[in-house]
């Protein structure tokens, strides 16, 4: 048995799918490297529990227990079952919300909490986040990271997780939905039949087959649409800031406007940023051809609404699909109705616009699977230090610590990116075994990651206090 095994929770010995196996695994392997999340400079440690890693226990005073069971976690939007239980068996302390909050009230929740996680609608700026004062790590259970201020959080040491692609097929979908929608006028006759008018028309309906769809960002959603779209015989043109590799016989275009000038239909895939922001506007919609169709699944800030209304009242536009709006509300119910932008009224009496409350994303697959994904990146990075896949950080890994390196220590160190601080952090470890290390920076702020034995308990505060010193510090974190 494992040291610290007899600690662990029979379920957890038990663990029935392969991505628990995985994660049970790992923390079996070395439960008694439990988390010292503590941030501040007077910062207190965790003891091994007495008897379990074979040190000796350290007096209260010198060392303050630390458990899995003492981290907070939040979690906002309604994130998936599966996100949630995963949290849980790790015992982490899981309080979740099905909507998200106000900036007051997030403020209030979130000075306490070490984990949160959200979707698209919760902001993290640096207002927000510089009352989080024990947050260590922000999961997004979602695509977009437009909605947390990520370089303030580097700067932080608080560490950013997404999910890239789990629920990019079924943002694809739902565009093939509504581009045979917006070509038949679907959703027009339906809301007809529903309040009793039989209206059965061709004029202005029409077959996608051997039309042309311009996808606005070939990344995951845009490449997985291209499939879908070409399989129904639809020509697929994409303009990309990027150079990329057209899927099928799908065909990159050098700039936005050749593809509003070649597309019948046009959807937007792009990420929200500066140059992103009202993309399409007066001169773009004027530049599509005459009776095209918008779809914008993307953000709400990458279209001007006002120039849409007018395009569409003036005929310009046949069909629009929005499913992203500025301002949306923070939770289920009439929010869209009494939101304060003027817009909401005038685009609710357009003919043929498809208006959803942002579900792109939203399927039990793609949820289900963000859920598994967002929260093991999650536990990895609290229990092991572990940055692969984040957003904002160097991605630093080391394989877990064994039974070969007794009394050892993780140190996760984040710093500012500045020369000399290796041979600083190294002088300080230098006392110690290094059985492994890794070290990475992204933009101004490293990460490196030792894993060091034949530590003594005794040490250890001293050896963080050494760490926490240097100048170059964002956080310290020992895990053991
Ligand atoms: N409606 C919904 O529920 C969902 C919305 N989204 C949104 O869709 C966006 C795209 O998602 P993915 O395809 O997964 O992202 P991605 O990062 O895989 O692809 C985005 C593509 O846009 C390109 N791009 C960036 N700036 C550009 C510009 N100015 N002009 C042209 N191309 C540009 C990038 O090079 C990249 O190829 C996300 O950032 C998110 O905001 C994502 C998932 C669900
Ligand atoms: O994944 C994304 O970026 C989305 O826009 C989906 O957001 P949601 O999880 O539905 O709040």
């Amino acid at each position: 048995m494992p040291t610290g095994a007899r600690d662990i929770p029979h379920h957890k010995r038990n663990g029935s799918s392969s991505i628990d196996d995985t994660l049970h695994r790992t923390v079996s392997n070395s439960f008694d490297l439990v988390t010292n999340l503590s941030t501040s400079p007077t910062a207190t440690f965790h003891a091994s529990p007495p008897g379990v890693s074979g040190r000796p226990s350290a007096s209260a005073k010198q060392l303050k227990p630390f458990h899995t069971t003492d981290v907070k976690v939040l979690l906002l939007e309604n994130v998936n079952q599966t996100g949630q239980a995963i949290l849980k068996q790790q015992g982490y302390q899981v309080e979740a919300l099905k909507s998200s909050l106000p900036e007051d009230q997030l403020i209030a929740k979130i000075a306490d909490v070490h984990v949160i996680g959200i979707r698209s609608k919760t902001h993290l700026s640096a207002n927000v986040l510089k009352h989080a004062k024990n947050l260590i790590v922000i999961g997004c259970f979602c695509i977009g990271t437009n909605q947390v201020d990520l370089k303030y959080a580097a700067q932080n040491g608080i560490c950013v997780f997404n999910s890239p692609f789990s629920n990019s097929r079924s943002v694809a979908e739902l565009m093939i939905g509504e581009i045979i929608a917006l070509a038949r006028q679907f959703s027009d006759r339906s809301l007809e039949l529903h309040r009793g008018v039989w209206n059965k028309v061709s004029a202005g309906c029409w077959e996608v087959r051997g039309k042309t769809l311009g996808i606005v960002g070939y990344g995951h959603v845009g490449s997985q649409l291209s499939v879908l779209a070409e399989s129904m015989g639809m020509h697929v043109i994409y303009y990309d800031v990027n150079n990329l590799m057209g899927l099928g016989t799908a065909r990159q275009v050098p700039t936005l406007d050749d593809l509003l000038k070649g597309s019948d239909f046009v959807t937007l895939h792009v990420p929200e940023l500066p140059d992103t922001r009202n993309m399409i506007s007066t001169p773009q919609l004027a530049t599509m051809r005459n009776g095209a169709y918008l779809l914008n699944a993307s953000r709400g800030s990458v279209v001007d609404i006002p120039a849409l209304i007018t395009a569409m009242k003036s005929g310009k536009i046949a069909g629009a699909a929005l499913d992203v709006f500025p301002n949306e509300p923070g939770s289920n119910g009439d929010g869209f109705h009494n939101q304060l932008n003027d817009f909401t009224e005038e685009l609710r009496t357009l003919k043929n616009i498809i208006l959803t409350p942002h579900i792109g994303g939203s399927t039990e697959e793609a949820q289900s699977a963000i859920g598994v994904e967002v929260s093991t990146a999650l536990v990895n990075y609290v229990n092991f230090g572990s940055t692969l896949q984040a957003v904002n950080m160097p991605e630093v890994s080391l394989r877990s610590l064994t039974l070969d390196e007794p009394n050892h220590l993780r140190v996760i160190y984040i710093h500012k990116n500045v020369p000399g601080v290796l041979r600083r952090v190294n002088d300080i470890l230098s006392d110690h075994n290094v059985d492994k290390q890794m070290t990475d920076s992204r933009g101004d702020v490293a990460y490196l990651m030792a894993d060091i034995s034949d530590v003594n308990v005794s040490e250890i505060k001293s050896l963080y206090q050494s760490l926490e010193d240097l100048g170059s510090r964002i956080r310290t974190r020992v895990l053991y």
